[in-house]
């Protein structure tokens, strides 16, 4: 409505100023003894409005004083650090055809009157003659690790599909695709790798050649240097000082930097000033699809490793969770070397330091249950396990976020706020209210958010040696019990198997469950034989007293379509009792076919569903599913038969014996 301008100070009714039912006039008068206000307030110090503008942004300066600061970059003005980051930078960004890399210059190009227009570029880019391509004329940008803040902003202003949730966090679309595509992840195979890494039937390494890496490697890097702007982010990966690994991440998008910026551990101001040259670089060219004329490409989508170079390349999808999983492969390869073994685990510990280790494949509770109000979280996916202890790969976590709910979740739910990053949600258009049960864009929606946004996490993310690892199954065929203890030899069966079953589609109607074999419950990520991973677990679990568990968290009373999923309360009692030792002490017998010894007791839950066999109606239905998921778990374990885990043939023999029998 517009003013009514009348001017009096009264407030426009609609009806006529001073209407009968209007609203009472608002008394804009001076009250008798009140002083008399000047309200010719202090000017701001600016001649202009782009001085005042000027002024609203202060400097941001280093929060550790430099005059500590030690190593290489020490004594250097700030402009010369940031020279020599530009320079580092512009090394990353190099074409390798063209061998020298692009003319670097720090800030948004949107706010170019506030950027210094000077190259940081080393001198001898200077030189750009006649026969250079137009590409080397230009400058590119560096939005060099933004803060949450900034990137919302570049997010919102430049990349469609982003919008403020009602709760404060940014919601993003990854695009076409809103998962990983393990079947366009390929490693480059030379003299080194070819020996090391494992290959052929069920590794998830599909080989390239050092030439087709470079060739797209070359396309992402024109890509990324052809645009006005590009982010990178310098972080680390793995809490344990002594095995911290440094990356640079360089991307085209806001969504895809503030990601990373959540997910991997973030530098302080120091650190940053002393990072140096990145030990691993990812250039994510998602945007741009690979060409399918180039070999060995079968989609437009690749992602490429090469270890050799320590870089990974990504072309043909926007996905975040690439670049996430790309680096939990390179932890892969990278720590078994030096006798650590990488996890794809969740894992927490209780106030008196007892850890606890939670694997399983995608969407069977990682995240969730190591998310526990009671005790404190060390990481929800990734971690690495070594002689002294456990530490956390990441800075962040990535919790599913279908049906999420206040009451089940409350911590995930409140760590969904300014900063976190939501991926291919549904919200309310006006209210900008997520509605977590809309599967619109698809089931796999996701928050990233940093790690302390968990009120309970445990900073810096390190623990002690594990007291129990706990093997988490989504079972849907629902005859797995909802826990079992294990032996070593079943916890090796069982980690080396990877089991879990989920349902295919839900929207054609009820669909049989498929199961899923993963090794070390995470075969798309691992580098080496799954055996290396089982021998090392072994060795550890024994040598620090570690009791193995497998909870199922699937279904109970039935398969997909006549039984219902585990009730996370009843999961969380089960948990809880494992953490607690009262599990360990309880009464068990032993299952048929699978051989798993049950417990008959758990506090707070309902005894009869225990045993599986109590909670189906039809017993024969009960047992033909029992035999069936048998016998799925011997076809898997078949090509593991012929491999040595560990030193002597005993454990092998023991591990084989430790699977269904019937
Ligand atoms: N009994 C249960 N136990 C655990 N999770 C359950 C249970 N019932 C339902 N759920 C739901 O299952 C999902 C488990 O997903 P979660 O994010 O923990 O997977 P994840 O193992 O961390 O997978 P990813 O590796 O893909 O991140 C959550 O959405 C959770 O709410
Ligand atoms: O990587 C992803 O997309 C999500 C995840 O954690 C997994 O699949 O294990
Ligand atoms: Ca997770
Ligand atoms: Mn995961």
């Amino acid at each position: 409505m517009a003013s009514n301008g009348n001017g009096n100070g009264s407030v426009a009714t609609g009806k006529g100023s001073g209407g009968r039912n209007g609203l009472p006039k608002i008394q804009t008068q001076k009250r008798q003894n009140a002083i008399c206000h000047d309200d010719t307030a202090p000017t701001v110090k600016a001649q202009t409005i782009d001085e005042l503008h000027s002024l609203q942004r202060k400097k941001s300066a280093p929060t550790t004083p430099l005059d500590g600061v030690q190593g290489a970059f020490a004594n250097l003005t700030e402009e010369e650090r940031h020279k020599q980051q530009l320079q580092s930078i512009s090394a990353s960004l190099a074409s390798l055809t063209r061998e020298t890399g692009p003319k670097l210059v720090r800030g948004d190009p949107a706010r170019q009157s506030e950027t210094p227009r000077v190259s940081h570029a080393p001198d001898h880019h200077f030189a750009p003659t006649f026969s250079a391509s137009d590409s080397s004329l230009k400058f590119t940008h560096v939005l060099y690790n933004l803060s949450p803040a900034e990137l919302y902003e570049q997010a919102i202003h430049y990349e469609k599909g982003s919008f403020i949730t009602s709760s404060g966090a940014l919601a993003t679309l990854s695009g076409a695709k809103t998962g990983r595509s393990p079947k366009d992840k390929r490693v480059v195979r030379d003299d080194t790798t070819e020996d090391e890494l494992w290959w052929g039937k069920g590794s998830p390494n599909i080989e390239m050649d050092e030439h087709t890496f470079l060739v797209n490697r070359e396309r992402a890097v024109d890509y990324l240097n052809s645009l006005d702007k590009v982010f990178v982010n310098d972080q680390f990966l793995n809490w344990d000082p002594e095995n911290r690994i440094k990356v640079r991440i360089v991307s085209a998008r806001a969504y895809h930097s503030l990601f990373m910026h959540n997910m991997c551990i973030r530098p302080t101001a120091e650190e940053l000033e002393n990072f140096g040259t990145p030990d691993f670089t990812i250039y994510n060219a998602g945007q741009f699809p690979c060409n399918r004329y180039t070999h060995y490409m079968t989609s437009s989508t690749s992602i490429d490793l090469n270890l050799g170079r320590r870089e990974m390349v990504i072309l043909g999808t926007q996905y975040a969770g690439e670049m996430k999983k790309g680096l939990f492969g390179v932890m892969h390869y990278l720590m078994p070397k030096r006798q650590i073994l990488s996890l794809h685990s969740g894992c927490n510990m209780g106030k008196n330091g007892d850890v606890a280790l939670f694997f399983g494949l995608s969407g069977t509770g990682k995240t969730t249950l190591s998310t526990d109000h009671n005790r404190y979280l060390i990481g929800d996916d990734e971690h690495c396990w070594s002689d002294k202890g456990v530490s956390n790969i990441e800075g962040g976590c990535y919790a599913k976020c279908i049906d999420l709910s206040r009451e089940k979740e409350p911590d995930i739910w409140n760590a969904i706020k300014f900063g976190t990053v939501l991926e291919n949600v549904v919200f309310d258009e006006h209210t900008r209210e997520v509605d977590y049960l809309d599967k619109s864009v698809t089931e796999n929606t996701r928050a990233a958010y940093p790690i302390e946004y968990i009120p309970n996490a445990k900073i810096p993310c390190v623990g002690p040696h594990p007291k129990n690892v706990i093997l988490l199954a989504c079972d849907a065929f629902g005859v797995l019990p909802p826990v079992s203890k294990l032996n070593l030899a079943q916890t090796m069966y069982h980690f080396i198997s990877g089991y879990t079953a989920l349902v295919a589609g839900t929207e054609e109607g009820v669909k049989e469950p498929r199961a899923t074999f993963s090794a070390c419950f995470g075969a798309a990520f691992i580098m080496l034989h799954p055996t290396k991973y089982a021998a090392m677990l072994a060795s550890k679990m024994e040598k620090h007293g570690a009791t193995g568990w497998l909870v199922n968290t699937g279904w109970s009373g039935g398969s997909y379509g006549s039984g219902s999923r585990m009730k996370l309360a009843y999961t969380r009692k089960i948990i809880d009792a494992i953490h607690s030792g009262k599990l360990l002490n309880a009464n068990y017998k032993k299952t048929e076919v699978f051989g798993l010894e049950i417990p008959t007791e758990v506090e707070g839950v309902p005894s009869e569903i225990l045993d599986p066999v109590n909670t189906w109606s039809d017993k024969k239905a009960y047992k033909e599913t029992l035999l069936k998921l048998g016998g799925l778990f011997k076809n898997n374990f078949e090509v593991f038969l012929n491999h040595k885990i560990g030193k002597d043939d005993k454990l092998t023999q023991e591990i084989v014996g430790a699977g269904p029998k019937f």
